[in-house]
């Protein structure tokens, strides 16, 4: 049944009206809606993964589960007999590992709340494992903070577990079906699966590092040798090579540790790490800290053969951006990209053909940029596009949609309006290529270096190798949990050339469920992919014949050079090779 009442409330939170649930709460909602196109009303079916999918995710997270199989079997000893489900997802949000009483097992399953269950926010709506996700940090969804109807009644404590390069690599959840009704019941929940990932870490990255130097640390010294609060492994000349989360919050308050030297972060060097072993007294190992403070530490001496120089942890991606691509190495490097510069003030170029997905990529950014205000400026209308800026006050994200189309008078304008408000970051979009776009001829090239501090490709759909994981991910999305494809219609569909991009195949799955009978998409659902038109095959001659030279096109049609590239992208046209 449809609550009136939470479907009113995130209105609410969309019109910017506060309501008194947390911050995280609140945002993840807004990213349901206006990066998810969610819609709170719908009953969401919980979404799981198909048998060779959850092989493949398992053996992936092979070693996390491993790591975090004995602290999760003591948590669930701790909570016995009260109800509470432990999920171990991956950083995906597929859950890879799961304790449970079987009494449940249906309840649990029909919840969620069960192996191969896939918790990202962009599929289930705003709850633990998602918000922890795109968040990073340790949250609790409780009863309605979860986004869609269907997930209301329970009550969900997530914290992150990371990898010791600092890259979010699961995360731990402990769930119930039914809880009182006041949030606070669950702050005994979030500090057990806060402990409980922080001990995960630390047995990873003993394991990882029993070829290093490892400095553990607390700052209690009964507790150094049983629960330390934080560690970093070492590489001989006293550089970090591995680092829990706390030690990157407790060293570097969260800025990156990886590279940096000891003595730059302790009041030690590599060379005193022998006198912080165990054969002193814990109340001598005191060590100060940058910050004016100090720690009990416990140095451990390489156990093994130091690693060869070079060899690397797997680094996994984490947070709102990579939820956007299934396996395809390409986008993987991509959004891996697109992550670490999404915090930074660097303006972004995204260029790719129609429909490619750069206005969504844009929107994804800013949403893991933790900036306020999101302007998405009409490149054509110059005093459109002034009244916006200065209007907005505070660090914001500056759209600008097909920047090729930049009006001169605007192109006139934007660096003035740039100048002016540092506090603004340009994410423009384009559908030329970067050296296209950098000897166009309404775009100067002082101004194209202001806009583009670096650049994200994104590839046409017919490049990915993740175009099956879309299409699922698009159906479910679009037309519920419970639309299947036949074998022949998902053939036709991985065979198409998708000139529209992820566009049409958008629109070819909503046509598909609007003429399928029952749950099943049949070959004769699926209209018909666009013929090429007239106008599109001799403008295909005319640049064959020319070469793809761009200016003798332009001579040979009678029009400029900005009106052959705009019917180019208007047809989906490509160079050859
Ligand atoms: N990763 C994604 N997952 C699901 N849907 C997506 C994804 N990326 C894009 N889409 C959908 O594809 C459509 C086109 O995306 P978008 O508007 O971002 O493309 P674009 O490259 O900016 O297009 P144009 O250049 O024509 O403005 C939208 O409906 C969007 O929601």
């Amino acid at each position: 049944m449809v609550k009136r009442h939470h479907v009113e409330e995130i209105a609410q939170v969309l019109e910017g009206r506060a309501t008194g649930r947390d911050s995280y709460v609140d945002a993840s909602w807004r990213r349901c809606v206006e990066l998810y196109g969610m819609d709170p009303a719908r009953a969401e079916p919980a979404h799981i993964v198909t048998d060779a999918e959850l092989r493949t995710h398992r053996d992936q997270a092979e070693w996390m589960i491993g790591a975090a199989r004995a602290s999760l079997q003591t948590l669930f000893r701790q909570v016995a007999g009260q109800n509470y489900v432990l999920l171990l997802t991956d950083a995906k949000g597929v859950c890879v590992d799961f304790f449970g009483d079987s009494v449940f097992a249906d309840e649990l399953r029909g919840a969620g709340l069960y192996l191969g269950s896939n918790w990202s926010e962009d599929l289930a709506g705003t709850c633990g494992v998602g918000a922890c996700i795109v968040t990073g940090e340790p949250v609790t969804v409780h009863q309605d903070d979860h986004f869609g109807n269907a997930h209301t009644a329970l009550s969900c404590t997530s914290a992150p577990i990371y990898d010791s390069l600092g890259q979010l690599a699961a995360v731990l959840d402990i769930s119930l079906l039914r809880s009182p009704s006041p949030k606070s019941s669950q702050n005994l929940a979030m500090s057990m699966v806060t402990a409980a990932a922080r001990r995960v870490e630390m047995a990873n990255l003993m394991a990882a590092s029993r070829r290093e130097w490892v400095f553990r640390f607390s700052s209690s010294p009964e507790f150094l040798d049983v629960d330390p609060e934080g560690a970093i492994a070492l590489d001989g000349s006293g550089r970090v090579i591995g680092a829990t989360h706390a030690a990157t919050r407790m060293l570097s308050r969260g800025e990156p540790l990886i590279g940096e030297r000891i003595d730059s972060l302790l009041g030690i060097s590599v060379d005193d790490l022998p006198d912080l072993m165990r054969d002193r007294p814990t109340e001598d190992r005191v060590v100060a800290l940058g910050d004016g403070g100090a720690v009990f530490g416990h140095a451990i001496s390489p156990q093994a053969p130091r690693r060869p120089p070079g060899a690397t942890v797997a680094r996994t991606g984490s947070g709102v951006l990579t939820g956007m691509a299934g396996s395809d190495p390409g986008m993987e490097r991509l959004l891996s990209r697109a992550e670490r510069l999404a915090t930074t003030s660097v303006p972004l170029l995204i260029s790719g053909e129609s429909g490619s997905g750069k206005t969504k990529l844009a929107r994804a950014l800013h949403m893991a940029s933790g900036r306020g205000g999101f302007l998405t400026v009409d490149c054509a209308d110059v005093d459109e596009m002034a009244r916006l800026i200065i209007a907005q006050p505070g660090k914001a994200t500056l759209l600008l949609r097909r920047v090729e189309d930049l009006s001169e008078g605007a192109a006139r304008a934007l660096p003035g309006l740039l100048d002016a408000h540092p506090e603004l970051r340009p994410i423009a979009t384009s559908g030329l290529s970067p050296s296209d776009l950098m000897s166009h001829e309404t775009l100067p090239s002082a101004l194209y270096h202001r806009i583009a501090g670096t650049v994200l490709e994104l590839p046409p759909l017919r490049e990915r190798q993740d175009l099956g994981w879309l299409i699922d991910r698009l159906l479910r999305r679009r037309c519920g949990g419970d639309m299947r494809l036949t074998p022949s219609a998902r053939a036709e569909l991985m065979a198409r050339d998708w000139p529209g991009n992820l566009r049409e195949l958008g629109h070819v799955l909503d046509v598909a469920c609007a003429l399928a009978m029952g749950d099943v998409i049949d070959l004769p659902d699926l209209p018909q992919p666009p013929q090429p038109s007239e106008a599109k095959q001799d403008l295909e001659a005319v640049l064959d014949a020319c070469n793809w030279n761009m200016a003798r096109a332009a001579r040979r049609l009678g029009v400029n050079r900005s009106t052959v590239l705009r019917r180019i992208r208007k047809e989906g046209l490509r160079a050859p090779g």
